[in-house]
């Protein structure tokens, strides 16, 4: 029986030098595999109370969507700037490589609603911060963030200190 991690292609030196790419199509492409890292995401909230599931694009969809359905929650997209048709806030962040800004619909979570945030990797956690801002930005409360892979050597845990955060497979590097 193979484990999640069999399922993850690790590239080096994609898409910079000394970055080892997490590649999530290989669990995709695998019919097993993706069920294993849906059921892992969905393990992750269980016993949980909350909404909504929010995730980022793109990769962020592709987990967040499934993990939604199966529990009958609702999905809030966040997206990259200029992607969203309706009045947004937004957040700037950081990543592993290069900046981003990414953008939440006013109207997606309403005051009071309980948020999971659901993605496919962790790696220095500017991401997650960004939308933990959106969400928070909206009166919304993040009861629990959940990823397939956490890239434990750039420490992102240390920006969710504050938080429940959960992830299927941790590599200790980078
Ligand atoms: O913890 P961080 O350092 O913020 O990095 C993690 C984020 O980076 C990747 O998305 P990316 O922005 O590359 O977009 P994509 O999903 O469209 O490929 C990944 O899917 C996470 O969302
Ligand atoms: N090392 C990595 N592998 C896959 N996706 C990433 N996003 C940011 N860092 C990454």
């Amino acid at each position: 029986m193979k484990k999640l991690e069999d399922y993850v292609r690790s590239i080096p030196d994609f898409p910079e030098p000394g970055i080892i790419f997490r590649d999530v199509t290989s669990i995709l492409q695998d019919a097993d595999g993706l069920q294993l890292a849906v059921d892992s995401l969905r393990a992750m909230v269980k016993e949980l109370d909350y909404d909504v599931v929010v995730g980022p694009e793109s990769r962020g969809f592709i987990f967040g969507v499934p993990v939604a359905y199966a529990e009958h929650k609702s999905f809030v997209p966040v997206r990259k700037k200029g992607k969203l048709p309706c009045e947004t806030i937004s957040a700037e962040y950081e990543l592993e490589y290069g900046t981003a800004e990414i953008e939440i619909h006013k109207d997606a979570i309403r005051p009071g609603q309980k948020v999971v945030i659901v993605d496919d990797l962790i790696a220095t956690g500017g991401t997650t911060e960004a939308i933990i801002k959106l969400v928070e930005e909206l009166g919304g409360q993040v009861v629990k963030i959940c990823f397939v892979m956490e890239l434990a050597g750039l420490k992102g845990r240390e920006k969710l200190k504050d938080y429940a955060v959960d992830s299927a497979i941790v590599y200790e590097g980078k």
